[in-house]
C-alpha cells in the first residue's frame, strides 16, 4: 500500500476550552475522493483549517505529500490546492487576470493560450474578460476550483464544495473532482448531502462531535448497519440509504 497522500494522526482543535475536534486519524489516498460527513458543528471545518494550516491544533500531526504541516508549511501548503470564497478574488480584474495572478504567486507560468485552455475545461471562456461579481454563483465555484488546482497540487481540499449549486453546475464540479482522482490526486470534500457522498467518495468518515464514529466506502457503511435497529427506525420508502446510516448513527437531534 503506497503512503497516504494526506495523513492526519490524532488530531486535537480546541477553540479555549471547548474541543471541536477530537482524536481525529485518517488518510487520503491518491486516486481517492474522500468525504468528511458530519452534522452542523461535528469539527469538519475545523479539521480542514487544521489540515491548511489555518488554525493550529493543540496535538496530533497533519503531514501532506510526506511534509508535515508544521515542521515544513511551505512544502505542505506547495502540495495543497484550497478553494477560495468569491470573495477572496480582487472586484476590479478579469477572470483571466485573477487566474494569471494566482498562477504567478504560486509560480506557474500560464499564457494567454493556456488560461483559455482551463476556461475552456470548465465551459467558461466567454467569462475571460468579466469580473467576478458578473458570474453566478456556479461559475464563480467553477473558477474558484481552476485557481486552486492551477499548481496541480497532490491534495485538493474543498469545504462544501457544491452548496447552492444547480444539478447541472453540481455534475460538473463532480467530474472536476473525478478527472483529479483519475490523475492520481487526493481530494478531500466536506458535504452535507448524502447523495453526493453516495455519487462521487471512495471513502468518507462520519464525524460527529468531533469524533470520528465510522469510516468506510459509502456501500460497505449502508451494508454494514442496515440491520441496526437505529437505522430501521429511520428508514423511508424500505431501501436503506447512507442518509438513514447517518441519522442512525448521529442521532436525529438538530444541533444546537
Ligand atoms: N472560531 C471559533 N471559536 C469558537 N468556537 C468555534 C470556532 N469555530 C468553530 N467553533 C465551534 O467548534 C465546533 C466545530 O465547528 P466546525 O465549524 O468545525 O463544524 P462543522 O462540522 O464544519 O459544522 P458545519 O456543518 O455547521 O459547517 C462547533 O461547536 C463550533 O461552534
Amino acid at each position: 500500500m503506497p503512503d497516504p497522500i494526506l495523513e492526519v494522526k490524532e488530531l486535537n482543535v480546541s477553540y479555549g476550552a471547548f474541543q471541536a475536534v477530537k482524536d481525529v486519524s485518517f488518510g487520503v489516498y491518491g486516486g481517492e475522493i474522500f468525504g468528511l460527513l458530519g452534522p452542523n458543528g461535528a469539527g469538519k471545518t475545523s479539521t480542514l483549517s487544521a489540515v491548511e494550516g489555518l488554525l493550529h491544533p493543540v496535538s496530533g500531526t497533519v503531514t501532506v505529500a510526506g511534509f508535515d504541516t508544521r515542521e515544513k508549511p511551505l512544502h505542505a501548503r506547495a502540495n495543497m490546492g484550497v478553494q477560495l470564497q468569491a470573495t477572496s478574488f480582487q472586484p476590479e480584474l478579469t477572470i483571466a487576470e485573477i487566474i494569471r495572478l494566482f498562477a504567478s504567486i504560486y509560480g506557474v507560468d500560464l499564457q494567454d493560450d493556456a488560461v483559455k485552455r482551463k476556461l475552456a475545461e470548465i465551459s467558461l471562456e466567454e467569462a475571460a474578460g468579466k469580473k467576478i461579481s458578473q458570474l453566478s454563483g456556479g461559475q464563480q465555484q467553477r473558477v474558484s476550483l481552476v485557481i486552486s488546482t492551477i499548481h496541480d497540487p497532490q491534495l485538493v481540499l474543498l469545504d462544501e464544495p457544491t452548496t447552492g449549486l444547480d444539478p447541472q453546475s453540481r455534475r460538473q464540479l463532480w467530474e472536476r473532482m473525478e478527472h483529479f482522482r483519475n490523475n492520481g490526486h487526493a481530494v478531500l470534500l466536506t458535504t452535507h448531502s448524502m447523495e453526493e457522498a453516495e455519487a462521487v467518495c471512495d471513502r468518507i468518515a462520519i464525524i460527529d462531535h468531533g469524533r470520528i464514529i465510522a469510516i468506510d466506502t459509502p456501500e460497505a457503511l449502508i451494508e454494514k448497519h442496515r440491520h441496526d435497529p437505529e437505522v430501521l427506525k429511520v428508514v423511508r420508502k424500505g431501501k436503506v440509504t447512507l442518509e438513514d446510516v447517518f441519522i442512525g448513527l448521529t442521532g436525529t437531534a438538530v444541533r444546537p
